[in-house]
C-alpha cells in the first residue's frame, strides 16, 4: 500500500528559525520527511521551503488548521496537498500539436503526475486527437471580440477546476488582464534559448543568425511577451549546415521535453516565483 505524502511549499522574509520551526511542528507530530530543500535568497532576503512528508496521525485538514499560527508568526505564503490529488490542467494549443500530443501520451501512461482536463484552441486541428483522449475540446477562434475569447478560457479553467493553464504552442499573445487573472499558474512554452529569439518564428531567426545550438523555454506567463520567469530550458547542438526545417523538427523534441519537466515540477509543487526568476527545487 503506497504511503500518503503531503506536501508543504512556503516563502516568506528569510530569518534565523525557520527551517528548526517547521521540522519541529512536523516532529513534534510524528510527521515523517521524506524530502526537503530549502533555499535563501540572499540578494532580496527571501526564503524558500519545500517539504514532503508521510503524515501521522493527523489528516491534511487538521495539519492545515495547526501551521496556520506557525505560519503566521514568520509571515508565510504557504500552501498544504496531498501529493495523491493531482494538479488539474487545461492544456491551450493553435496549429503545432507536438507537445500537447507529448503531454496526453504521458498522462495517458501514468508518467505525467496532473490530471488534465480540457484542451482549447483557435482551431479546429487538434480536436479529433482531444477527443481521442476523452478530453473536452473548446475551439475559441479569436475573432473580433477578444476580451470575449480570453473571458471564455477563464471560464473553461474555472469550470473544470483547473489548477494550471499549460500553453502547448498556442500563439496568441495573452493580455494583461489574462496574464493577471492566471499569474503564477500559466505556463509557456518558447521555442528558442530565451532571451535569445523571442516572439515568433525563433527558429527562423537563430539560422539566420548562424547559432550553433538551439533551445526551448518553459516560463511563467506574463504580459511582456516570452519576458516571464524561466523554469527550465534545454539546448541541442547544429551547424552550418543544420537546415531550418531541421531546426524546427529537432526543436520540437526539446520543447516537448522541456515542457513536460516544467508540467511535472509544477503539479509537484516544486516551483516557486522569485521576482523576475524562479526558484525549482528539482528532484
Ligand atoms: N502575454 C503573453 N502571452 C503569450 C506569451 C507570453 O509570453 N506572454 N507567450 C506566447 C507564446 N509565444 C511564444 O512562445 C508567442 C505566441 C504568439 C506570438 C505572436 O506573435 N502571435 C501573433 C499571432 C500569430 C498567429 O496567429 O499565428 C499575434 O498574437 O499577433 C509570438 C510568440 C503565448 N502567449
Amino acid at each position: 500500500m503506497t504511503t500518503s505524502q503531503h506536501i508543504l511549499t512556503l516563502s516568506c522574509e528569510d530569518r534565523v528559525g525557520i527551517v528548526a520551526a517547521v521540522s519541529g511542528f512536523l516532529a513534534e507530530r510524528g510527521d515523517f520527511i521524506v524530502e526537503s530543500q530549502q533555499f535563501a535568497d540572499l540578494d532580496t532576503g527571501h526564503f524558500f521551503m519545500r517539504v514532503a512528508f508521510q503524515p501521522g496521525e493527523a489528516d491534511l485538514g487538521t495539519t492545515t488548521r495547526d501551521f496556520a499560527p506557525v505560519a503566521k508568526r514568520f509571515g508565510m505564503r504557504w500552501t498544504l496537498t496531498d501529493a495523491a490529488q493531482p494538479m488539474r490542467v487545461v492544456i491551450a494549443v493553435s496549429r503545432f500539436g507536438h507537445c500537447l500530443n507529448d503531454l496526453l501520451h504521458r498522462w495517458r501512461t501514468g508518467t505525467l503526475p496532473v490530471e488534465i482536463v480540457g484542451v482549447v484552441s483557435n482551431h479546429e486541428d487538434f480536436r479529433a486527437l482531444s477527443e481521442w483522449h476523452g478530453l473536452a475540446f473548446h475551439h475559441l477562434p479569436v475573432g473580433s471580440d477578444r476580451a470575449a475569447q480570453e473571458q471564455r478560457i477563464l471560464d473553461i479553467v474555472a469550470d473544470a477546476g483547473a489548477e494550471l493553464l499549460v500553453l502547448a504552442r498556442y500563439m496568441q499573445v495573452l493580455s494583461p488582464e489574462l496574464c493577471a487573472a492566471l499569474a503564477g499558474r500559466c505556463i509557456n512554452i518558447h521555442h528558442s534559448f530565451l532571451p535569445s529569439f523571442r516572439g515568433a518564428k525563433p527558429y527562423h531567426q537563430a539560422h539566420a543568425r548562424g547559432v550553433k545550438l538551439i533551445g526551448a523555454t518553459a516560463h511563467f506567463v506574463t504580459p511582456d511577451l516570452d519576458e516571464g520567469p524561466i523554469i527550465e530550458q534545454a539546448i541541442e547542438r547544429v551547424d552550418h549546415a543544420t537546415a531550418v526545417e531541421t531546426m524546427v523538427n529537432t526543436g520540437r523534441d526539446v520543447e516537448s521535453i522541456v515542457l513536460a519537466r516544467a508540467v511535472t515540477w509544477a503539479a509537484e509543487r516544486r516551483i516557486f516565483p522569485n521576482g523576475g526568476k524562479t526558484v525549482v527545487f528539482r528532484r
